[in-house]
């Protein structure tokens, strides 16, 4: 058994450490709000972010990073895509020896266009990185911490780096897989927001099965047009941290990305939306940078196009889809 801190204490940080401490890892969560280590320590929960569950006693949070970073060597990272650079930054001072990085966070910085192991990877000195492993598939934290089936991948250019992760949190209900293919990974679990909150816009309009059937598939269509120019291998898109996890997030009440475009299809306004959530919708800073990506690599994304209008020039979302419809007809399967 091993060691091993969590880093965020939100729904998915949660959740991941009940995975760990339930499969016998003496596992340490860290939260930057001391009274949600309080709340974690002395009540055995974390209502806001996963009401009416109770934790084991076993589980034990700190808001003290040095104390974190010295519990193990094996670091998780759960904590959204904008904050990333900030915690490397603070956690930095503390980190003396080589560590194993794991990160489940599904995003891309806007403007730098980097994806997360490479925030990680430019953030932290290499003589403290063992290796970086993302975890990602479709996985709500509010059915693993339900014990549902869930199947998920662990990704690392060393595989036997991606298979200790394999190890540390695969059990009967947490099935873990391996793949080489960061990018791929990386790609397939950021974009893949884009399109749920675009399924939820429509779910929003009413639109019905067949909308949202062919948002899931040209999205699918975008994503992997983008991700092999990128580098990515085409079937990691049709894996579970590609298809897989889009059709989880966009058929999903559980997923803010949904969510985030549901409201939006009934006519909230972005802020409104947000603030309302009051958790990471992660898919909204990743449109812009999609959308960049799609400009830098010259690949065509409508859906994804589409939604950038929405969000950051206020196009009515019933005006984008009619553009979306009366596009220039074209070849359903394009080489990539
Ligand atoms: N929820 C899920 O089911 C899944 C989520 N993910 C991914 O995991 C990542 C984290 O998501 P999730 O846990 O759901 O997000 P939540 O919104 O539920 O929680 C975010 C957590 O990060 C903390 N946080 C925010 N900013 C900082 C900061 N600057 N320093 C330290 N801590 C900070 C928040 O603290 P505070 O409470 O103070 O705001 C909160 O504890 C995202 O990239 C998401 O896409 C991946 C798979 C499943
Ligand atoms: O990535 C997720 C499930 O795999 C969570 O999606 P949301 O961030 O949309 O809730």
């Amino acid at each position: 058994m091993e060691n091993v801190t969590v880093l965020g204490a939100g729904s998915w940080g949660t959740a991941l450490a009940l995975v760990l401490a339930g499969n016998n890892h003496d596992t340490l969560v860290w939260t930057h709000r001391g009274e949600q280590a309080d709340e974690i320590n002395i009540h055995h929960t974390n209502q806001k972010y996963l009401p009416n569950i109770q934790l084991p006693e076993k589980l034990v949070a700190t808001s003290n990073l040095e104390e974190a970073i010295h519990h193990s060597d094996i670091m998780v990272v759960a904590v959204p895509t904008k904050a990333i650079r900030e915690v490397c930054g603070s956690m930095e001072q503390f980190l003396k020896d080589k560590k194993l990085f794991v990160h489940v966070s599904k995003g891309i910085e806007p403007d730098s266009l980097m994806r997360i192991s490479e925030i990680l990877s430019e953030s932290l000195s290499p003589d403290i990185v063992e290796e970086i492993v993302v975890l990602s598939g479709p996985s709500h934290a509010e059915e693993v911490v339900l014990h549902h089936p869930t199947t998920i991948t662990a990704a690392c250019s060393n595989l036997d780096a991606a298979e200790k992760v394999q190890d540390l949190f695969m059990n009967n209900y947490f099935r873990v897989y391996t793949n080489d293919d960061v990018v791929g990974v990386e790609l397939g679990g950021a974009l893949k927001n884009v399109i749920a909150l675009a399924a939820g816009i429509s779910d929003g309009l009413d639109y019905g099965d067949n909308a949202k059937a062919a948002l899931i598939t040209r999205g699918l269509a975008e994503i992997t047009r983008l991700g092999v120019k990128m580098g990515g291998n085409p079937f990691t898109f049709a894996g579970l941290t590609g298809m897989g996890d889009l059709i989880a997030t966009c058929t999903s009440v559980h997923s803010r990305n949904w969510k985030a475009g549901n409201m939006l299809g009934k006519g909230l306004k972005l802020d409104e939306v947000l603030s309302q959530i009051g958790m990471v919708v992660e898919g909204v800073r990743t449109t812009k940078a999609a959308h960049q990506l799609s400009e830098r690599y010259d690949v065509p994304m409508p859906i994804t196009t589409a939604l950038f209008e929405i969000l950051f020039n206020e196009k009515e979302p019933k005006v984008a889809v009619d553009e979306l419809m009366i596009r220039m007809k074209k070849r359903e399967i394009d080489l990539y």
